[in-house]
């Protein structure tokens, strides 16, 4: 599935090992979302995000709460002046599920 594909899917309420993705499937996804990186012993994806200044860092939160609300599926955020590392992982599965992946796509559509 490309990064157009995955952006345009919608989270699934995924609860449970059984939706922990195998490594190899994480590998695929993962080859295809630019800067993204495993973090977390492989439970997690990760990408800091840069921008020119407070307002336009405040924006992009904005921008991916709103989204994340909406998907029900939540990062964990860290900012500062002029960066927010954005980190995906799925709670309710104990690591990476899709979910995070189709997050990680909207994200990158946002700035697109
Ligand atoms: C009830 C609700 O749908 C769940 O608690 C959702 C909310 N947002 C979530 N966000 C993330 N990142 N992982 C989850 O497992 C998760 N679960």
């Amino acid at each position: 599935m490309n990064l157009t594909e995955l952006s345009r899917q919608h989270c699934q309420p995924r609860k449970g090992k059984e939706h922990a993705l195998a490594p190899d499937q994480v590998q695929e996804l993962l080859a295809g979302l630019p800067g993204w990186q495993l973090a977390l012993d492989g439970k997690a994806i990760v990408k800091d995000f840069r921008f020119p200044d407070f307002h336009r860092t405040l924006g992009f939160i904005n921008a991916v709460g709103f989204m994340a609300n909406r998907e029900d599926h939540h990062p964990d955020l860290e900012a500062g002046y002029g960066h927010c590392q954005v980190l995906w992982s799925t709670h309710d599965v104990g690591g990476l599920s899709l979910n995070d992946f189709v997050c990680a796509a909207k994200v990158e559509a946002l700035l697109a």
